[in-house]
């Protein structure tokens, strides 16, 4: 936590930037496990770089609509927690699988929601965290584009049961701007703090890690 916000940094692929998200005070990493990313970090190398990385943030798996072996692979390499991306129109049964198997404290989900649409309430019981990214047709997530803050703060006012967490085209320069619209108090950055997919800039993180600290 970083002032009175908890950080996830996520797209990691670096020993080196792992360490700085660390030191700065991040409380998740997370590792990018969709072979479409330009950030895709496979299971074998996080294995191999998991006993070295910094022990402090907790270490997310990022899936796009994992099947539910995929899945069980992810938990056998011992992430902590499972943010899950998929289609609005997924099938309840889908979601209910990835809940009973991972188990809905340890799941994030993240639906790509078309503009205008809300969280179904049926998704609610299954996961304990939501992570609300920026819509894009294209792509499941690191559009680098931000999203609707105010649907953001209307979700986490409406269901303050659940965490929400923001992301979406965060960097240290509308950071302040995005949490005081949308009330967030978990922050997801990728794009916005790398120098090239995959590779973060160590300057814009201790930025960004200034405007939490300055925000409180
Ligand atoms: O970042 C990706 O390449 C990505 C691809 C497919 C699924 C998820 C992905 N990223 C997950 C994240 O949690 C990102 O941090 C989030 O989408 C925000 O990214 P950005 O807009 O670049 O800040």
């Amino acid at each position: 936590m970083i002032g009175n916000t908890y950080l996830k940094v996520c797209g990691q692929t670096r020993l080196e930037d792992a360490q700085v998200a660390a030191d700065l005070g991040a409380d998740y990493l997370g590792f990018i496990l969709y072979p479409k990313s330009p950030r895709y970090l496979s299971l074998e190398r996080y294995k191999e770089i998991a006993p070295t990385l910094p022990a402090g943030p907790r270490r997310v798996a990022v899936m796009v609509e994992p099947s539910l072996e995929a899945l069980g692979e992810a938990i056998a390499a011992g992430f902590d927690l499972f943010q899950i991306h998929f289609s609005h129109t997924t099938s309840l049964e889908t979601v209910r699988a990835w809940s009973g198997s991972v188990g809905a404290h340890r799941l994030w989900l993240a639906p790509k929601l078309p503009p205008g649409e809300d969280v179904p309430a049926d998704w609610l019981p299954l996961a304990a965290t939501f992570l609300l990214d920026t819509f894009h047709a294209g792509g499941f997530g690191g559009s680098g584009k931000t999203g609707d803050w105010g649907k953001f703060a209307r979700h986490q006012q409406t269901y303050p049961q659940h965490t929400w967490i923001l992301a979406g085209g965060l960097n240290p320069d509308n950071l302040t701007d995005a949490i005081t619209a949308s009330g967030a108090r978990t922050v997801d950055v990728n794009s916005g703090v790398e120098t090239s997919p995959g590779v973060k800039d160590h300057t814009k993180l201790k930025q960004l890690g200034d405007v939490l600290a300055k925000i409180g």
